[in-house]
């Protein structure tokens, strides 16, 4: 129905029609309805009736047709089918909102005859991936078959191992049907080693893949981040688009997203991240994240979330042993340092950013956070925040507790801090156990089109995918049809025993990278205009992005590509009483480091952290690093991160 146009009503004007039909509902051919396809839009209407019924295309991951259901006519039936994905947001009763996949399928009827019924249904189909693909499709355009947007191509990283162990099984159950609605392509490798993501992006032709996804915590994205880093064409390399999928325990940088974009994440936090991943992925959509780079005496390192010394890097790492609890080996951990409070003898400096009261942005996003903004759908604007004389678009939203939920203010003394004791430190030592089994085989069977997607993946070897990453796709197989999907390889390792994970791969110490203009040497003393804080610290915080963990608001000015960088710092003289208060505070998003004389918040580009104290904790992305002297330095824009930017 080219051409067509609604007509304006009341002054306002109509979106423009790009297709308009009439099709019957799926399964009852007598209920008929009036579809209209827009820009923005599909909107269903039973013949005869005025309630209109739409289905919002920001809401919408893909679209299918009979074709690839391959179902067969009858003589009495000549119908082809379409079927719609989408995943609109609800409501819940008492609070928040989350999505819902609601499967809009209808039954292509106009013609007497089944491949012009089917020629019908595709040329829905490519509108409306045309769509989603962010193309401009008006009524004028011719929709034939060669214009489908092609299949975007990810690298997927598994970590079996990342957080309570469960990321096969969300990725089997909820990732991948939707990978497949939205025609994504995919190669899963399911890494066996910690370091094994690194090797394998440090070797991979990168050419093959349009980006890499990590399903896992932050750990294996900076495994991947350093890996790219570490290759010769680092430059070349680091711009590929990276996402994630949230399987760690922390899953800081996924938490920021969803937070940003005001979309839900406390429930069901898979499925909405892939959602959003999906989304952007379909219109090529990255958005700049900051690097940091970081040196110790012996190595470089990359991170996107955090630097952290003292009680925060000590839960960090001293929790792993708590790993099956999910994001709540946090609160234990915490709990656990509480009662052992202890200083960190050692000297900060930083170089700061002029005019940034990094305190009072903090203050003013943390009283609108208090004000209840009801989650919105991808595509609506948001309110924005001034850091650096910069906007930040999509991000003050309010997000409940989740991490940290259950948090209880527990009353204890102000007794007299510690030191770090050897038998506290050597914590870390602990190897952690895994005992989930350690083979892959992908098979999934939820309820899809028709309710009957039975998905089986079809595998091949670790070496088959790590050594030759040669592209070469295996289509997946569905069990009654050759309906068009994701299309996946996996690594496969065979072994039926459960094996305990095996470290190794360490990733060499040289890493190619950009120069930090902004760092002397590591053995001369930082340039006047720096600030030097000489005492001793409870904790240290240095971050690039809003939260270091689910519910963890620790830099409410923090946004992807400020090119600054938060420190927050916590001074000894801090009760635990204040402590344990704090946490619970900042966990509902309600304080940061805002201590007086005690702490700080504050804006910096560079920074250098000498500690006195001997052998301890630090962390870069939650990732144990090398302890002593470490400085390091903010690059703006280095990563091109999935997310959608519209
Ligand atoms: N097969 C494996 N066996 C052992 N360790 C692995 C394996 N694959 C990856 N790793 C390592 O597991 C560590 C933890 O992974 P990750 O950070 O992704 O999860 P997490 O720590 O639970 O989450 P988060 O970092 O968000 O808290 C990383 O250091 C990574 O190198």
């Amino acid at each position: 129905m080219a051409g067509l146009q609604c007509t304006p009503t009341d002054g306002i004007t109509a979106p423009q029609v790009i297709l308009q039909d009439d099709f019957a509902a799926y399964r009852r051919g007598n209920l008929r309805y009036t579809v209209r396809l827009t820009p923005e839009a599909i909107v269903y209407v039973v013949v005869g009736s005025k309630q209109e019924r739409t289905l919002a295309l920001a809401d919408v991951l893909g679209c299918h047709t009979s074709v690839s259901l391959r179902r067969k006519p009858t003589q009495a039936n000549q119908a082809a089918f379409l079927c719609i994905y989408s995943y609109p947001l609800k409501r819940k009763l008492l609070s928040g909102s989350v999505r819902t996949r609601v499967c809009t399928s209808f039954r292509v009827d106009r013609f007497d005859n089944y491949e012009q019924n089917c020629e019908l249904a595709e040329k829905w189909r490519v509108a409306v991936r045309c769509l989603l693909a962010g193309h401009t499709v008006t009524a004028d355009t011719d929709l034939r078959p060669s214009l489908l947007p092609s299949r975007p191509t990810l690298l997927v990283l598994l970590n079996p191992f990342g957080g309570q162990g469960k990321a096969k099984q969300y990725f089997d159950d909820q990732v991948l049907p939707m990978m497949g609605e939205a025609d994504v392509s995919i190669s899963v490798v399911t890494t066996e080693y910690s370091g094994h993501a690194f090797d394998v992006v440090q070797t991979t032709d990168l050419s093959s893949w349009g980006g890499i996804v990590v399903v896992s915590g932050d750990g294996l994205l900076y495994e991947v981040v350093n890996g790219l880093m570490s290759r010769p064409d680092w430059e070349q390399a680091i711009k590929i688009p990276l996402g994630i999928l949230p399987a760690g325990s922390g899953n800081g940088l996924c938490y920021s997203i969803n937070y940003a974009l005001g979309e839900p994440f406390e429930e069901d936090r898979m499925f909405h991240s892939t959602f959003v991943l999906l989304k952007a992925t379909m219109k090529g959509h990255t958005r700049p994240l900051d690097l940091m780079s970081v040196d110790t005496a012996s190595q470089r390192r990359y991170a996107f979330l955090s630097f952290q010394w003292g009680f925060s890097a000590d839960v960090d790492i001293e929790s792993e042993r708590y790993r099956y609890l999910g994001g709540s080996r946090f609160l234990f951990g915490s709990l656990h340092n509480l009662m052992k409070l202890r200083v960190y003898r050692g000297k900060l400096s930083f170089l700061p950013v002029e005019g940034v009261d990094a305190l009072k942005q903090a203050r003013q996003v943390l009283s609108q956070n208090k004000v209840d903004v009801k989650p919105r759908s991808l595509s609506h604007s948001s309110s924005a925040v001034t850091i650096n004389g910069r906007r930040d678009d999509a991000r003050m939203r309010t997000r409940s507790v989740s991490a940290m939920n259950g948090f209880n203010y527990i009353s204890t003394d102000n007794e007299p801090l510690e030191t770090p004791s050897q038998e506290s430190t050597s914590l870390d030592a602990q190897l952690m156990s895994f005992s989930t089994e350690n083979g892959v085989h992908h098979t999934n069977s939820e309820g899809h089109v028709n309710g009957n997607m039975n998905t089986v993946y079809e595998a091949t070897t670790a070496d088959d995918m790590v050594g030759k990453m040669d592209g070469k796709d295996k289509h997946y197989k569905n069990g009654d049809s050759d309906f068009i999907g994701a299309s996946v390889s996996t690594n496969q390792n065979n072994s039926k025993s459960s094996q305990p994970c095996t470290a190794g791969g360490n990733p060499p110490n040289h890493v190619y990278g950009p120069p930090s203009p902004l760092l002397p040497p590591l053995d001369q003393p930082v340039p006047a205009n720096w600030v030097t804080i000489d005492t001793d610290f409870v904790t240290m915080i240095i971050q690039s992005i809003s939260h270091i963990s689910e519910g963890y608001f620790s830099s409410p000015c923090s946004s992807f590509d400020d090119g600054v960088l938060f420190l927050s710092f916590l001074k000894s003289g801090v009760s635990r009483r204040q402590m344990l208060k704090f946490m619970g505070k900042m966990a509902e998003g309600t304080q940061v480091f805002d201590f007086g004389s005690d702490g700080g918040y504050v804006c910096c580009k560079a920074f250098r952290v000498e500690p006195v104290t001997p052998p301890g904790l630090m962390t870069l992305d939650g990732e144990k690093i090398h302890y002593g002297p470490v400085q390091g330095q903010v690059h703006h824009g280095m990563i091109n991160l999935i997310m959608p930017n519209d």
